[in-house]
């Protein structure tokens, strides 16, 4: 397990000098979209990076205990034997960093994980708070986050309450986050931003800082709830957040976007701006996640092409 983000003092005079130049992060985030990515052999590598990095998540109402047993065996073996030979790997080599599950998913998952063996190489995930929209009173929430960590969940992502970043309730955000986090105890804190209903990029900016200094140990873009979830603008300006609290605090934070990731390309564009907008310390799965429940396949697909120079049907390498 990876250290612990110990937060400090809420900065409040910090918060009030943040303003976000929104034009700015609109031309760099096209300039980092409008890039010829990179090809080949080389990109056959940045994509398994990818797939050790995703949080492989199914979060529908329909979720069945079969399942969450087929989540834990695809993340287990997200790409299969013949093509890992082929690239030159092992079998077996590679695992997703984790599987993401509502809470009452989360016995299931440590039961699977444990039978495969596997418990100690891949995560479980629980989101918790009242996800998705965290309209819940606060005991609730904290319970979920007790409830999940006992079953099993070494990673909890929770959600804030987006009317307290409206409001400007910056007091209220960083306590109510900073209870969840001790709610953790030796679970990671993923602080669900929802950054499609805050508002405004300087509100996204400043939310970010709040998580941060309360103890988050990644802070995470969206559900895959709302209309708008991770933008490549978002991320940047998520980024930049991340890397000013480990200027000033000395924390390297991690960083997850999540909702409406589903291409190879897509994965290719994201670790681009990550490994330029803070560096190759966070091109890993201990400081970043791709939340996707889609990406998997469209990444099998590009690797299967990349090696038989033939593309493979939407159902060949279906989630089952
Ligand atoms: O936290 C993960 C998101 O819910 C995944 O969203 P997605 O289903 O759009 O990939």
């Amino acid at each position: 397990m990876a250290s612990s983000n110990p937060g400090c003092e809420l900065d409040l005079g910090w918060l009030n000098s943040v303003h976000v130049n929104t034009a700015a992060v609109y031309r760099r985030a096209a300039n980092i979209q409008s890039r010829k990515t990179v090809k080949g052999v080389h990109q056959a590598a940045w994509l398994l990076r990818a797939v050790t990095c995703i949080d492989l998540t199914t979060l529908g109402g329909d979720d069945t205990d079969s399942n969450v047993m087929r989540l834990c065996a695809k993340a287990a073996r997200p790409i299969s034997n013949d093509m890992l030979n082929a690239l030159g790997f092992e079998p077996g080599s590679i695992q997703t960093g984790a599987i993401c599950v509502y809470p009452s998913k989360v016995p299931v998952a440590y039961a699977t994980l444990k039978k495969m063996g596997m418990e100690e190489k891949i995560n479980i995930a629980s989101v918790a708070t009242g996800f998705p929209s965290g309209q819940y009173p606060l005991e609730t929430r904290l319970a979920e986050i007790r409830w999940a960590v006992e079953k099993g969940a070494t990673e909890i992502d929770i959600v804030i309450d987006r009317s307290l970043v409206i409001n400007k309730l910056w007091v209220d955000l960083y306590q109510e986050i900073q209870k969840m986090k001790e709610a953790c105890g030796p679970a990671h804190l993923k602080s669900i931003l929802a950054v499609g209903e805050l508002g405004s990029f300087d509100n996204v900016y400043k939310a970010s800082l709040v998580a941060m200094m309360a103890g988050s140990d990644f802070i995470k873009t969206s559900t895959g709830k709302e209309t708008v979830n991770a933008t490549i603008p978002v991320g940047i300006v998520m980024c930049r957040a991340i890397k000013e609290y480990c200027t000033k605090v000395g924390y390297q934070v991690g960083f997850k976007p999540a909702g409406g990731i589903r291409t190879a390309q897509d994965s290719l564009t994201w670790l681009i701006m990550i490994k330029e907008e803070l560096g190759n310390e966070w091109l890993n799965n201990k400081m970043f996640r791709f939340g996707a429940s889609g990406l998997l396949g469209d990444i099998e697909r590009q690797l299967h092409h990349h090696l038989t120079g033939r593309y493979s049907s939407a159902t060949q390498f279906a989630m089952g």
